[in-house]
């Protein structure tokens, strides 16, 4: 059944220091096996097994992958299970730790089928599944005309056919969920507003914006309020047929998920809960890729039965930091298997294409499926209004999306303004590539720095009279520094290593003092950016959240880190105060989640070792591209970028076949 070349603890303990299992992972399982009697080795490797697929944010442990998941095979077979995944789900049953999903769920772990999971993530997956499930219902349309006639208006002379932004506006008028997802630049924001607006023309709803962190959630209210202004100069020709009074009603002022949910300090539950739910009748959350699954699951635990709930994000980008893929598995169905067919489509009930072309007069009967699932409550838009369809940044995200290496080179070999890439040139004497890197962050970061300089300056000459308006002054200043640093940004593939942040926030600082526009004689230093890692629920300071050190008013000049916070105002805070926190001249691409820069540098190491090989997946490299608005360049070599491209996050879960069963 299964054959070992040493001991099973041996071999943990070597797999552990070979990185292929964590700490927590082997004494998860030796735990396990401590506690449970009749707990084998085939028993503690496979509770090592699940542990590790945890760690890698899977949400179960499928046993038909175990060959593939088995830490063992990566090397050389030092442990050789021989059993087909039946016989294997069949002697796991037999374990009194494990029992199957059709029976009483009290045993640590449970058989779903040939899916393993830890009890708690079993509950979450099959709770959000249902909740999920049972918000996709149709929400009655008493004056479907009236309806159709301010759609008409909202979104009068577009050329697309069929427009889908109208189409996701009356989904998410018409469903108690609605799923709004597509790339940058495809619309959500503008969508999502003339949605708020139709809402507010027609019912009265107390409204929600949230969105996961700190960054995204400032981001959603700054888009939101452009999106207004727009839509406001865009209507002024309807004003006779249209209340546009009622613009002022749209909400624009977003919080973070854990705000919403009420923190409380000390535990990891929150205050809204389901015996405390939330009130509110429609929520709004963006960013929604972000979200993970234990966090998904408490969010739909506290939302009122008769709340609507509206999602918006990018399917392509990157997964959660923690388990599970929910946006992903939510969208899953509407993803085209068939090879003559590429991409995504829609995938409508006839009485909803049928209520949805009344109401949009668009044709949706391609669009009808007899089995639809989660279809009704789903629109994707997938037409990029921000990259022109010339634009490099744009051609190349979606080649990197689609996975198409020849796309990719071609896109490369164009030569468009907007991207450029610089080759890593290893000899004894450095990488020229990775010099070409500092010598463009010196130049990109310098009016930045120049800012700084121009505030300590300041700060200095100024006497200590008229604090207030010195105050006022300093703000504005602060605020413009930001502004500055958000113009640019270096992102890594990973964390550790020459070419991970550590490494390039390094090199960049000793390339911003050779060039004499910083001076970190000490930790900390005027115009040293910050980023937060960890949550200080009392300063209001989340991990993600990026702050800048500058010079403080008054006589002593003493330095202060200040943050620009969901409402636009600003915070400042002692660094001695600070959680903990790093550098950021450089942020890993996880971290630039629902972030946009106007310049992005991608970097990719030479030579990945093979656990860095596996981090590197085209979603991340679609990710870092999607950041950048205006120019992205990258530091790296064709084959490692090529084989980025090649690879698909596959993240372990049951939920999407909940959603979409066959
Ligand atoms: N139908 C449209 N026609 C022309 N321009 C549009 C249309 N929809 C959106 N835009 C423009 O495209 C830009 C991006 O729109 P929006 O911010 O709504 O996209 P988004 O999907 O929310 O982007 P992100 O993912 O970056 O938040 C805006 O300048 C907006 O005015």
């Amino acid at each position: 059944m299964i054959q070992l070349a040493q001991p099973l603890s041996q071999l943990l303990k070597h797999w552990q220091q070979e990185g292929l299992l964590t700490p927590l992972d082997r004494h998860f399982a030796l735990q396990m096996q401590a506690l449970h009697s009749d707990g084998d080795d085939l028993f503690t490797l496979i509770c090592a097994l699940l542990s590790r697929q945890l760690s890698q944010q899977h949400t179960c442990l499928p046993l038909t992958q175990i060959d593939k998941n088995n830490p063992l095979h990566e090397q050389q077979p030092q442990c050789q299970l021989e059993l087909t995944p039946q016989a294997l789900a069949g002697q796991l049953t037999q374990y009194q730790a494990i029992s199957p999903a059709d029976g009483e769920l009290n045993t640590p772990l449970i058989l779903d089928g040939d899916r393993l999971y830890l009890q708690r993530y079993y509950q979450f997956e099959t709770q959000v599944a249902e909740r999920l499930t049972r918000l996709n219902q149709p929400i009655t349309v008493a004056a479907p005309d009236k309806v159709a006639c301010i759609l008409n208006i909202l979104f009068a002379g577009q050329a697309e056919k069929p427009d889908w932004q109208k189409v996701a506006t009356a989904t998410a008028f018409s469903q108690k969920l609605a799923v709004i997802t597509g790339g940058p630049g495809t619309g959500k924001t503008t969508t999502v507003t003339k949605l708020l607006l139709l809402l507010c023309l027609e019912q009265q709803l107390t409204i929600k914006l949230v969105a996961p962190t700190g960054k995204a959630a400032a981001r959603l209210s700054e888009s939101i309020k452009a999106s207004k202004a727009r839509l406001a100069q865009e209507l002024a020709p309807y004003g006779d047929e249209l209340d546009l009074e009622q613009l002022k009603q749209v909400p624009e002022e977003a919080a973070t998920l854990h705000r919403l949910l009420g923190v409380i300090p000390g535990s990891h539950r929150f205050r809204h809960h389901k015996d405390n739910p939330l009130r509110l009748d429609l929520l709004i959350l963006d960013e929604a890729s972000m979200v993970d699954l234990p966090m998904m699951h408490k969010l739909l635990e506290a939302l009122p039965e008769h709340t609507r709930l509206i999602l918006l994000g990018d399917q392509d980008q990157l997964a959660s930091v923690e388990a599970g893929a929910v946006l992903a598995d939510i969208c899953a169905g509407l993803k085209q298997t068939s090879s003559q067919e590429s991409g995504w489509r829609m995938r409508y009930s006839q009485e909803k294409a049928a209520l949805l072309s009344q109401l949009t007069n668009e044709d949706l009967s391609n669009y009808i499926d007899a089995r639809p699932a989660l279809g009704d409550s789903l629109a994707m838009l997938m037409h990029s209004h921000r990259f022109k369809g010339d634009a490099g940044i744009g051609q190349l995200a979606g080649a990197v999306n689609r996975r198409d290496l020849t796309g990719i080179l071609s896109v490369w070999q164009k030569g468009y303004d907007e991207l450029s890439w610089l080759e890593h040139q290893l000899s004894p004497q450095g990488n020229a590539g990775l010099k070409a890197l500092m010598a463009q962050s010196v130049d990109k970061y310098r009016p930045y720095l120049d800012l700084v300089g121009h505030l300590a300056n300041k700060e200095q000459a100024q006497e200590v009279d008229k604090e207030a308006d010195q105050q006022l002054d300093l703000d504005e200043i602060a605020n413009q520094i930001i502004t500055r640093f958000n113009n640019f940004r270096i992102l890594c593939a990973m964390r550790a290593g020459e070419y991970g942040v550590e490494g390039i926030n390094a090199a960049v600082t000793q390339a911003l003092k050779d060039a004499q526009l910083i001076q970190p004689s000490s930790e900390f230093y005027a115009g040293r950016p910050i980023i937060i890692q960890s949550n200080d629920y009392n300063l209001g300071l989340f991990n993600g959240d990026i702050g800048v050190i500058l010079p403080g008013h008054g006589p002593t000049h003493r330095l202060m880190a200040y943050f620009v916070q969901a409402d636009g105002s600003l915070l400042k805070v002692l660094p001695a105060r600070l959680p903990s926190h790093e550098t950021c001249y450089a942020m890993t691409v996880h971290k630039s989640q629902g972030s946009e820069f106007q310049q992005v540098a991608f970097v990719l190491p030479p030579r990945p070792s093979v656990a860095q090989r596996q981090l590197l997946t085209k979603e991340l490299v679609y990710t870092a591209i999607t950041r950048a608005k205006g120019h992205f360049s990258c530091l790296g070599s064709q084959a490692v970028f090529e084989a980025a491209c090649s690879q698909v996050t596959l993240r372990a879960s049951g939920l999407a076949q909940r959603l979409w069963p066959a």
